[in-house]
């Protein structure tokens, strides 16, 4: 059977499906590219000099690691040129970034936290990128406040996971479909369409060691996990955490799961861990076009004004049943 590369599904979703413009289809192409070029500098490890911290902290205080550094980058100058976006914002700069005057502009927005659970780097545990694209308000320049919209108005999401394979995962609000990168041929190829998660799971992720600062929702909720079949669920549970947002979404998506990232008293004052604009609405987006259902405790995702560029907030996201009940408990 002839594979299906990323190139042709797009055209197809374009021309025969008229999902997404040209634009969109070369935005997404680019950033594709980009992927694949992170996705070599990954690979190429100690080899390459990339491994390490880079000296530096980010606008969210946090130790800039070189890929991080890197990363952003090529994701910068790769999207700058191609004439489809008016801006791009990253979670490791504190302003948008604007085209430069010397290329032409287009009417989308590129949000993107180029490299996601960047702490596993140097031991060579999975890492990934992950973006959302929004439409610049007609008549706005692509300052800040052109940025805060809710993740309802994204019109892709997306994110690469550079595991034992890369991957490319990607919705343009029509399902969920999982590209593999073809090293030899540097190219993505169709290798899961349509993907669903499980409504029902018997795993979970959190990162357990905060358990003392947890509000009591979600102390409840894993308490009656942590129980098994001797507790109120009647059935033995297994936890899985891997520290990068990507892989951990992705055993989600590929054998259901619940993630959580509550808030809790020791990130109260900022919000939450995550963030909104580069982690949790395009996750939050895959993740309920996949039949699944993201909520920050109380609210979906999705529906969230954001106030700020680097808000942060708290994340519930996997299997529909599960995550309706921790939602539900903090309600009681
Ligand atoms: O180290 P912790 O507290 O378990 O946090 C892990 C979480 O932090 C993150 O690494 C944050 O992402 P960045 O690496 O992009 O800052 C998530 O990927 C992951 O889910
Ligand atoms: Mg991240
Ligand atoms: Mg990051």
């Amino acid at each position: 059977m002839r594979s299906v590369t990323l190139s042709r599904f797009l055209i197809e979703e374009q021309r025969d499906k008229n999902v997404i413009s040209p634009d969109l289809r070369l935005l997404i192409e680019v950033v594709s590219r980009a992927c694949k070029a992170i996705s070599i500098a990954i690979g190429k490890g100690s080899l390459a000099g990339v491994l390490g911290s880079a000296g530096s902290d980010n606008v969210q205080g946090e130790v800039q690691k070189k890929l991080d550094v890197i990363s952003n980058e090529i994701l910068l100058d790769a999207n700058e040129w191609g004439g489809h976006l008016a801006g791009m914002a990253s979670e490791e700069m504190e302003l948008p970034h604007a085209i430069p005057n010397r290329y032409p502009k287009g009417e989308y927005l590129l949000l993107f936290d180029p490299l996601d659970g960047s702490s596993n780097i140097d031991v060579n545990v999975s890492v990934g990128t992950i973006f959302s694209v929004l439409r610049c308000p007609e008549g706005m320049d692509p300052n800040e406040q052109a940025f805060l919209q809710p993740g309802t108005r994204q019109v892709c999401a997306g994110y690469a996971v550079y595991g034992p394979t890369t991957l490319l995962v990607l919705t343009l609000g029509d399902g969920v479909n999982v590209f593999t990168l073809d090293r030899e041929f540097g190219r993505f190829v169709l290798t899961q369409g349509d993907v669903k998660i499980p409504e029902e799971t018997r795993e979970f992720a959190i990162n357990a060691s905060n358990s003392r600062y947890w509000e009591e929702p979600v102390k409840r909720y894993v308490d009656e996990l942590l129980a098994g079949k001797d507790g109120p669920r009647g059935q033995d549970f297994n936890m899985r955490w891997v520290a990068s947002m990507v892989a951990d979404v992705h055993r989600i998506l590929s054998r259901g799961g619940i993630f959580m990232y509550p808030i809790d008293s020791k990130t109260r004052a900022q919000g939450g861990k995550l963030r909104l604009m580069y982690e949790a609405n395009p996750m939050a987006m895959i993740v309920e076009q996949a039949g699944g259902a993201a909520t920050d405790g109380r609210r979906r995702i999705l529906d969230i004004q954001p106030e700020k560029l680097h808000q942060r907030v708290p994340v519930i996201l996997g299997s529909k049943r599960e995550v309706e009940r921790i939602t539900s408990y903090h309600g009681q």
